[in-house]
């Protein structure tokens, strides 16, 4: 493969991705709503990921949207999964950025989690940004930081997830979005938002990219536009982070997961959102996951098999 794209324009930089690998050793399954889920095969198309991304010789790192291993997984297999898709991860030639989804936190603590996917911690928040290069910025949120999941049930942030569940979801079944309607729909437990001190800390690094010029790229395991998914899969205070992005001129594009079908919005504010097609979701034999050239202008994402291509355009 050439350095040179179609456009005839080097990128600045190409990066990996792939979302929900959601692994388990079990039978195949299907979702609440019928979708058929593969969870061994997943890790396959995790394999072929990295032999691709591998091949391409020219990716700076790869990102990996979350929930690598399925709430199925048998709980005294945990741990070994974890660790042995993290290690599929270590099998391509370059440094690999993670997230967390709901998924990782019904199988493991953050305690244990975030040091095995080496995410950057401090009292055991998941949420970082990094500059590949002078231009650019990625920063990654951390979707599940006020949430009914990942924490201990007396942890402040916990119970301040379930105080607001119990106002925004009035269902026994915490998951169940039965009665809400429209866009209430993603007060579920298997959503979360983020909090005050996270959300303050994107505000100082969107000033300070606006400051150096950056451009940014926003990911986050659950979507911020409703445009791009489903209700039920939206971060419960998806609006209040966009604010915090419209005070800004810096951010382009947010990538995502967690909405299995994959998505695509350009948002009021010409924010482009992608939403990844997940790897459980694809039947034997079949791929999802791509990588990313980033430019002035755009950034393309170039996808394999179920993960659709698009090109996203903006303003330089
Ligand atoms: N429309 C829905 C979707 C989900 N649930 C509940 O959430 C749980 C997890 O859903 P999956 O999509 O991961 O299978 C599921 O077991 C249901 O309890 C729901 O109630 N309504
Ligand atoms: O990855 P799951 O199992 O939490 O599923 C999330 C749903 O697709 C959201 O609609």
């Amino acid at each position: 493969m050439g350095l040179i794209t179609a456009q005839g324009k080097q990128p600045l930089f190409p990066f990996g991705v792939i979302s929900d690998v959601q692994y388990a050793d079990i039978p195949d399954g299907r979702s609440f709503l019928g979708v058929p889920r593969y969870y061994r095969h997943s890790v396959l198309v995790l394999e072929r990921a990295v032999q691709k991304w591998n091949s391409l010789q020219n990716l700076s790192f790869a990102v990996n949207f979350g929930d690598i291993v399925d709430g199925f997984c048998p709980k005294d297999q945990s741990l070994n999964a974890v660790k042995m898709v993290a290690s599929k991860f270590e099998e391509f030639n370059g440094p690999v950025y993670h997230m967390i989804g709901n998924h990782c936190l019904y199988n493991l603590s953050r305690e244990t989690l975030l040091p095995l996917l080496k995410i950057p911690s401090h009292d055991c928040s998941a949420y970082y940004d990094f500059s590949p290069t002078p231009g650019y910025r990625l920063v990654v949120l951390d979707g599940y930081d006020i949430s009914v999941i990942g924490w201990p049930q007396d942890h402040p942030k916990s119970m301040e997830a379930v105080r607001f569940l119990k106002e925004k979801n009035p269902n026994l079944d915490k998951n169940s979005p039965v009665g809400l309607s429209d866009l209430e729909r993603r007060f579920l437990m298997f959503n979360g938002a983020i909090g005050r001190e996270q959300l303050e800390w994107l505000d100082q690094v969107l000033q300070n990219a606006t400051d150096l010029k950056q451009k940014v790229i926003i990911c986050c395991h659950l979507p911020l536009d409703p445009g791009a998914t489903t209700p039920e899969a939206l971060l419960w205070n998806y609006n209040e982070v966009m604010d915090v992005i419209r005070k800004y001129k810096c951010v382009k594009v947010c990538l995502g997961g967690h909405e299995h079908r994959g998505g695509y919005s350009v948002d009021s504010h010409g924010v482009h959102h992608r939403i990844f097609e997940a790897a459980l979701e694809c039947p034997p034999s079949s791929d999802a996951f791509g990588y990313v050239d980033v430019y002035d202008d755009r950034i393309s994402l170039v996808g394999t098999d179920r993960m659709k291509s698009t090109d996203m355009v903006f303003d330089s």
